[in-house]
């Protein structure tokens, strides 16, 4: 028996349908547009797919994307200034500064200059403080479009467990709040933990975000579990370049209940919430109602 796949691609194709309905509408009402920036810092080609994604999408959104591109050695007082002009400009009601930045700049710095209502990483210390104790905030796309993708396999969380791999502030803190504020039971796990194996056998949930591939395997999963794999690997596979996750994927398909894949789980989600949050963000800076984008609702099955 083998596990259901967990079809990110499509979930995501079902998130923008609905963000671009409710964009059109709302721009049909007011004539306003929602407008999403993004900066990039220097040339990283990873990061370079990822930005073109989003541009790509929001415009299919019916968003206006605004792309600023800045050399490598950009200075503090460079990028905070466009930050800045970025806070100020009413045509821009989301701001994504692409991470990683080069090393020379205080990332934190500059996540925390964003205002925190355009912060749609939702990585701004307001943001995160508000998630962390249980209050309505921007929450950050990729723990968002897993909550939103477990949501559809567990109708309620009260009673399981789950183990969070890697503790990242983008991704593995972020995602364990949101499972915490679920009433899940919740174990989280990194380099340091020496018995992650015989964790990882108690979980009915594993999400794992640690950057390794092949990292799950198929004797830690309790049968039946729910595995997230946010993990995106670039490898040479048979002499050939790949994307893998973190999960030993062909093994532990046989074992877990329900599995995102690798392309085509977690990275589209992620990019669509991204999109939901921009439309929100635009309405709470509009004073329009603001309605959760739910996977239930835009069910693509
Ligand atoms: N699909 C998507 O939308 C996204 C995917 N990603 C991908 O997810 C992965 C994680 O990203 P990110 O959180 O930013 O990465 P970081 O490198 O910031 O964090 C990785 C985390 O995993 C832990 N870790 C590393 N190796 C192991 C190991 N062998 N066993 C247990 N824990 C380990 C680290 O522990 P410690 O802190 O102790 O070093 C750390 O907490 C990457 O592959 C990234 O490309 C990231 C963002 C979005
Ligand atoms: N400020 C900031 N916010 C982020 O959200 C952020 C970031 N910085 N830095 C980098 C990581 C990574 N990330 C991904 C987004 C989409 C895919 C994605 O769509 N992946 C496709 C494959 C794309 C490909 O082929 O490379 C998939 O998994 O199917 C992956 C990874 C967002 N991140
Ligand atoms: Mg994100």
């Amino acid at each position: 028996m083998g596990a259901q796949l967990i079809d990110g691609k499509s979930y995501a194709a079902a998130v923008r349908a609905g963000v671009a309905q409710r964009s059109a509408a709302l721009h049909a009402r007011t004539g306003l547009t929602p407008g999403l920036a993004v900066v990039l810092v220097g040339q990283d080609p990873a990061s370079e797919v990822y930005v073109r994604a989003k541009g790509k999408q929001a415009v299919e959104a019916g968003m206006r994307s605004f792309e600023h591109r800045l050399p490598a050695d950009t200075q503090a007082d460079d990028l905070l200034g466009l930050i800045h002009r970025l806070n100020d400009d009413p045509q821009v009601h989301g701001i994504l500064v692409q991470l990683p930045l080069p090393a020379h700049l205080d990332a934190r710095a500059v996540i925390n200059a964003i205002s925190p209502a355009k912060d749609v990483d939702g990585f701004h210390i307001s943001n995160v403080g508000m998630v962390g104790t249980g209050q309505d905030a921007i929450v950050p796309c990729t723990p968002l479009g897993c909550m939103m993708m477990l949501r559809h396999h567990h109708a309620d969380f009260r009673g399981l467990t789950a183990l969070v791999i890697g503790h990242s502030n983008i991704v593995g803190k972020p995602m364990a709040r949101l499972l915490l504020n679920a009433d899940c039971t919740v174990m989280v796990a990194h380099k340091s933990s020496t018995n992650i194996p015989e964790l990882a056998r108690m979980a009915d949930i594993v999400v794992v975000a640690a950057g390794v591939p092949g990292l799950v395997r198929a004797e830690w999963i309790k049968p039946g579990a729910t595995v997230i794999d946010v993990g995106i690997n670039r490898i040479q596979r048979d002499g050939k370049p790949a994307l893998v996750g973190d999960v030993d994927f062909e093994n532990v398909r046989h074992v877990a209940g329900a599995i995102t894949p690798v392309p085509g789980g977690v990275g589209p989600m992620t990019i669509a919430c991204l999109l939901a949050n921009t439309l929100s963000a635009f309405c709470h800076q509009n004073g329009l109602e603001d309605q959760p984008l739910l996977l239930d609702e835009q069910d693509p099955t």
